[in-house]
Formats: structure tokens, C-alpha cells, sequence
């Protein structure tokens, strides 16, 4: 059943993931297309709170396509955890006259929002946006493909240290909980060693293997943020076990997160901002946009929430390249 929005309130929420931009520039079109406004608000969930609502237009947007980051900003919220954060919320809702909510971020953001729909009947669609990729209902997350590229790239620059000295290097990437960005990065730059949270008995093959090691060659480990081991502790045990390693570590933290997006994650955005747009025009609520199989889906938030690990065939190429 088509629903007669008139006025659509945007906003990005979590960690910024490049091709944000993207996704909220189609959105923009594809709602004036359709003669239906669109409010930005800055801050994710704290510009809910804050009344901090921003007109939109479509010409100033498409020229920031190719930025990372968000332009809208955004932000953790500890205020939209509370009860009385979320009246608030609600109540600059309906004083700007909002029919129907987008939100850009991960599967915290799509907790969040859920929240809303059990105090008002607002329709609200999710567009997944984070490089963790680690959200159930799409194939691949808005800024993920970026932040593989990038760490891929940095991994390229260390190994040229590496192989000109012999030295092995652990290098930490991002993910939270998830070891998508470790397993992509790594298998994409010959990593030796790949540790993520999904396989901790990986560190133990590792350790197998640099027994005896006798640094005759680089060596390169890639560690997701989530393995149960920190970069300290990946570099003792390494250290206790074989102590003639010429061993160096390296976090790239944010350096992963910023940058332009590559083009598979701003067609992603243009793909989810019009995609979300139609699913509120459709009548559709409390549902994620994704790609699944290279086509459009809308999946419930209520499934949003189970965690989207590495499968099993993504395993099997760890296994065979880094074992
Ligand atoms: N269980 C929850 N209840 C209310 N708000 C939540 C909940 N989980 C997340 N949020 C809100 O969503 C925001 C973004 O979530 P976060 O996990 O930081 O990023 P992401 O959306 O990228 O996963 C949080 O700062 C918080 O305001
Ligand atoms: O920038 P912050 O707040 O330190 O958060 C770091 C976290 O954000 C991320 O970069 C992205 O996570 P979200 O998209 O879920 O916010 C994680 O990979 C990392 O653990």
C-alpha cells in the first residue's frame, strides 16, 4: 500500500563511512523527483534531540559525492539511549512536520530507531553505512569497500618495509567485532597470517608456523581490532616463541575510515538512498534497505540485529592462503 509522504527527515548516525555522501544525495533526488522535501539532521540522534534540522538540496549535495565522511556530521548519542531523549526526538519530529524517517549507519542505529516505532507510528527506513560490514540484509555495507581499499593500500606500503628488511609486521585493522575488513585486506595484500574474532584458533596456527622461523623473508599479519588478542599481545606470544623475529607493529586505526569513496560504494549509495526512498513510498516501515545478490532487498530490523560474520567459504580461503 503507497504511502503519501510529503517530508522526509535524513540523517547519518555511528562511525561516518564514505559513500554516506552518495546515499544521501540519491536520496534527495529521488525524493524531489517525487516532489517530496527533505530536512537533514545533523548529528545522527543527537540532532533529533537538539531540533538541529538543515534544508537539503540536491545541487550542493551531488558536489560532495565524492568526499568521505558525512556532510550531514554524525555522532554517538548517549541521550537517544534514555526514554526522555527519545520524547524529545519524537516531539522535533512532529514540530517539523516529518512523515517519514531515513537513517544512515549501522545496525546500533537501526536499535536505535527501532525504539522510536514502539512510541509513534513515524515510518522509518535504514541504510546500512559502516565499513565494518557487519550488518545482516545486504551483500555489502556503504563505506566498507572503501576501507578495504585503504587498508589494502597501507598493507602494500608496509610490506615494501617489510620485505626490504625481512621483518614480519602485525598490522591491526578496524571491524569491531567483525573480521570482514581483516579477512579482504588481508587476502588482498598476500598476508601470511589473518586473526579475526569469528577464528581465534588461527593465532595458534601462526604460532605453529613461526616456530624456527628464521626471518629469512617478510611476514605479514593482519589483526582485526575484535580478535580476542590485542596487537600487545599478539607481538609477546610471537616474541615467546621465537625472540630472533625482527617484529614491528602498526595500527591504522582511523586512516581506514576517511578518504574518497571507491565507485562500487557511491553507486551503492545512490542505489540505497533511491531504494530507500521508494520503500517509504511504498508504505514500507521498520526495514533496512540492502543489495542482496545484486538486487535491491528490504529486510525487518528485528533481523538486523544477529551479527553478519564471515561464512564459511570466506573461512576456507583463509585456510588455504594464510595457513
Ligand atoms: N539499544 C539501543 N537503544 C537506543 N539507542 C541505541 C541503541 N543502540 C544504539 N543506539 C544509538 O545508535 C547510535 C549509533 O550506534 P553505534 O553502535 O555507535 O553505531 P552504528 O550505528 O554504526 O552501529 C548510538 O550512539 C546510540 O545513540
Ligand atoms: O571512531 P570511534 O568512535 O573510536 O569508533 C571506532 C569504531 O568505529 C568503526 O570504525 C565503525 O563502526 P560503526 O560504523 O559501527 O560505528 C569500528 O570499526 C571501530 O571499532
Amino acid at each position: 500500500m503507497t504511502k503519501n509522504i510529503k517530508h522526509i527527515g535524513l540523517f547519518t548516525s555511528g562511525g561516518d563511512a564514505p559513500g554516506m555522501n552518495a546515499a544521501l544525495y540519491a536520496v534527495v533526488k529521488a525524493a524531489s523527483a517525487k516532489g517530496i522535501k527533505v530536512s537533514g539532521i545533523r548529528k545522527g540522534f543527537e540532532g533529533l534531540i537538539d531540533n538541529d534540522f538543515v534544508e537539503l538540496k540536491t545541487k550542493q549535495l551531488q558536489k560532495t559525492m565524492h568526499l568521505g565522511g558525512t556532510v550531514l556530521k554524525t555522532a554517538r548519542s548517549e541521550r537517544f539511549r534514555t526514554v526522555e531523549g527519545r520524547e524529545v526526538a519524537l516531539q522535533n519530529i512532529h514540530d517539523n512536520h516529518i512523515d517519514g524517517l531515513i537513517a544512515i549507519g549501522g545496525d546500533g542505529t537501526f536499535r536505535g530507531i527501532s525504539l522510536l516505532s514502539e512510541i509513534s507510528d513515524i515510518p522509518c527506513i535504514g541504510i546500512p553505512g559502516t565499513i565494518d560490514n557487519d550488518t545482516v540484509g545486504t551483500d555489502f555495507t556503504l563505506g566498507f569497500d572503501s576501507a578495504v581499499n585503504t587498508a589494502m593500500n597501507c598493507i602494500d606500503n608496509i610490506r615494501d618495509t617489510a620485505e626490504s628488511h625481512n621483518r614480519m609486521f602485525v598490522i591491526e585493522v578496524m571491524g569491531r567485532d567483525s573480521g570482514y575488513i581483516g579477512v579482504y585486506s588481508g587476502l588482498t595484500s598476500g598476508a601470511d597470517s589473518i586473526l579475526i574474532p569469528e577464528s581465534p584458533q588461527d593465532m595458534t596456527y601462526l604460532l605453529d608456523k613461526i616456530h624456527g622461523y628464521e626471518s629469512e623473508d617478510a611476514f605479514i599479519v593482519v589483526l582485526s581490532e575484535g580478535n580476542e588478542l590485542s596487537i600487545d599481545r599478539v607481538s609477546q606470544q610471537i616474541r615467546q616463541v621465537n625472540d630472533a623475529i625482527d617484529l614491528r607493529v602498526c595500527k591504522l586505526g582511523h586512516i581506514q575510515r576517511g578518504g574518497n569513496p571507491t565507485a562500487a560504494d557511491r553507486i551503492l549509495g545512490i542505489r540505497l538512498g533511491v531504494a530507500a526512498v521508494n520503500a517509504l513510498i511504498q508504505g514500507e516501515s521498520n526495514k533496512m534497505a540492502g543489495i542482496c545478490n545484486n538486487q535491491p532487498v528490504l529486510t525487518p530490523f528485528s533481523e538486523i540485529a544477529k551479527q553478519h560474520a564471515i561464512d564459511a567459504e570466506q573461512q576456507s580461503l583463509v585456510d588455504l592462503f594464510c595457513r
